[in-house]
């Protein structure tokens, strides 16, 4: 007589990191004293994918990024670039990695073309492929003429292009990017989205942080929705807004919009 089968076990809701997604999140959470900035949620991007982190203002979008490239640790939970362990192997996962984080200072005293050099060098690449690369960077950000400006005298929009340039250098596996096209104006947005695109469509994953729905919509290959710290949806972009535009599914999951009572005291 056979054996009965036992019942499987329950199914974790946070099964092991999937090694062949570009980055996967295990249970990864952050609370701020009281506050629980990001409650615990599983994702993968796959590699190849172009994907976007969306969610209203202090959602979690940043932490999570924070947590992810090894600028905030977690109190819990994994997370892991191309089957690398962020926190237990950082410096094998930040050499697959390149990060433009969101409201940290650059070593602003150096030129532009000084700053993306250095970034290059600190990586270990040659003075020659620092030096070509630092070029055609400076250049496809139309940065040329800015190239031996101190940073601290850059406007907002030069400063991400800058920063931009840095977490490339090194040509990494995986872009991580906080909000890249924040005060970027439209024809170098083009120019960057033209970048991205033509380094995931030669295998490279990008994983951006924006607001701007109608441009993650066009943009993006994968959307997560968060909201409260929580993922609220996550899959394809046609999945995710289910025939809706993304700004309309966005109001859907996260809510917010206001009650129609207005400031009737600025209206003169
Ligand atoms: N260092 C910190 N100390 C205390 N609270 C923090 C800290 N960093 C973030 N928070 C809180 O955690 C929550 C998530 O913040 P986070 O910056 O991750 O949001 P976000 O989605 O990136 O927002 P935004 O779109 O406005 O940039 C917010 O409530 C924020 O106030």
């Amino acid at each position: 007589m056979s054996q009965p089968l036992l019942p499987p076990p329950p199914a974790s809701p946070f099964p092991s990191i999937d090694p062949n997604a570009a980055v996967s999140l295990r249970g990864l959470m952050k609370s701020f004293g009281p506050k629980v900035a990001v409650a615990p949620f599983g994702l993968d991007v796959p590699t190849g994918s172009f994907y976007g982190l969306v969610g209203p203002n202090g959602a979690g979008k940043t932490t999570t990024l924070s947590m992810l490239t090894g600028l905030l640790r977690p109190d819990a939970g994994t997370a892991a670039v191309h089957g690398i362990d962020v926190w237990q192997r950082p410096l094998e996962a930040k050499a697959a990695l390149g990060v433009l984080a969101d409201g940290v200072r650059l070593f602003d005293r150096l030129s532009g073309r000084q700053l993306v050099t250095y970034s290059g060098r600190l990586r270990g690449m040659p003075a020659d492929e620092v030096a070509q690369r630092t070029e055609d960077l400076l250049r496809v950000m139309d940065l040329t003429d800015a190239g031996n400006k101190l940073v601290v005298d850059y406007s907002a929009g030069m400063h991400k292009k800058i920063s931009l340039a840095c977490a490339m250098i090194h040509a990494p596996r995986v872009l991580v990017l906080d909000e890249p096209f924040e005060a970027v104006d439209p024809v170098s947005a083009a120019n960057i989205r033209d970048i991205l695109n033509d380094y995931v469509r030669h295998g490279g994953t990008v994983l951006v942080s924006s607001h701007v729905m109608d441009l993650v919509q066009r943009m993006c290959t994968h959307v997560a929705v968060i909201a409260d710290g929580q993922l609220r949806a996550a899959g394809t972009v046609d999945q995710v807004r289910g025939g809706l535009s993304l700004e309309e599914r966005f109001v859907d999951l996260v809510g917010g919009r206001g009650t129609g009572e207005g400031l009737s005291w600025l209206h003169s």
